[in-house]
């Protein structure tokens, strides 16, 4: 991890759940990425995403968890939910809403490659928007993969480096909306597709599906396009 920059998502930790706060782009992504999670965990798994409870039985690890934004909607998809997050103060807001929600999830303020070195496994890992952020991603993706029990999903979102992220994310996002708080990404830290199927390449694992999230600031909406992926992006990734 980055301790200056787990150090700015402690100072607006109080704001994780509020809907038009610091994280309001997240909140704005969450419906979209957890019908993407959703639907390609039931497919991968061979699951029912209909199904009143379509990820019982399954443990998933939420790797810099934040306030829990994604965690706990998984934990009520009937997920065994841990949640993981380096910010000792994020972890506290995610657990006294999951609390107050009466939602279950195993929070814990630890690193990916501290509970990796514990030897836990399981089958859905998410890393969402978080690989940007850290100091070493080597090492934060050879330790997503040892997470991975055999035939696990591996969830992961970040940000690409094309001018357009740079004029969209940092210039648009930051300086001129004013969604984020200034300096929240550098740009240097975002990660091309081929430079994440790159990295996670030598720990046996594969890039199996890849979409685009665009914004559309007409209708002020977000939506999925697998042939955009110029600015932010998800994807799942599996053994072999
Ligand atoms: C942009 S937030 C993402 C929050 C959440 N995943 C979501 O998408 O709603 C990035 C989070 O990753 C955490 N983080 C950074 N490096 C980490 C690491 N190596 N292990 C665990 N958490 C980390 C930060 O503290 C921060 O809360
Ligand atoms: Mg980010």
């Amino acid at each position: 991890m980055d301790p200056e920059d787990v150090a700015r998502f402690s100072a607006i930790a109080a704001e994780w759940w509020d809907p038009t706060g610091k994280f309001k782009p997240l909140h704005r992504l969450n419906p979209l990425r957890l019908a993407y999670i959703r639907d390609g965990v039931c497919k991968r798994l061979g699951r029912d995403p209909l199904a009143p409870n379509p990820l019982a039985g399954l443990r998933v690890v939420d790797i810099g968890c934040g306030g829990g934004l994604l965690a706990e909607p998984m934990a009520r998809m009937g997920a065994t939910v841990v949640g993981v997050d380096a910010s000792e103060k994020n972890v506290h807001t995610a657990a006294v809403h999951a609390a107050e929600t009466g939602t279950a999830v195993d929070y814990h303020a630890t690193t990916a490659e501290a509970l990796a070195a514990s030897g836990e496994k399981f089958d859905v890992v998410l890393a969402m928007e978080v690989i940007e952020h850290v100091a070493d991603v080597d090492l934060f993706v050879k330790s997503l993969s040892e997470l991975l029990a055999p035939g696990g999903v591996l969830f992961l979102a970040t940000l690409n480096r094309t001018p357009k992220s740079f004029a969209l994310a940092i210039v648009g996002a930051e300086y001129i909306l004013r969604w984020l708080p200034r300096g929240t990404h550098n740009w240097r830290q975002f990660l091309r597709p081929s430079e994440l199927n790159a990295a996670i390449r030598p720990y046996g694992l594969g890039v199996r599906d890849l979409t685009g999230i665009t914004y559309n600031p007409l209708s002020d909406e977000f939506r999925l396009n697998p042939r955009d992926l110029d600015v932010n992006y998800m994807g799942w990734a599996e053994r072999g």
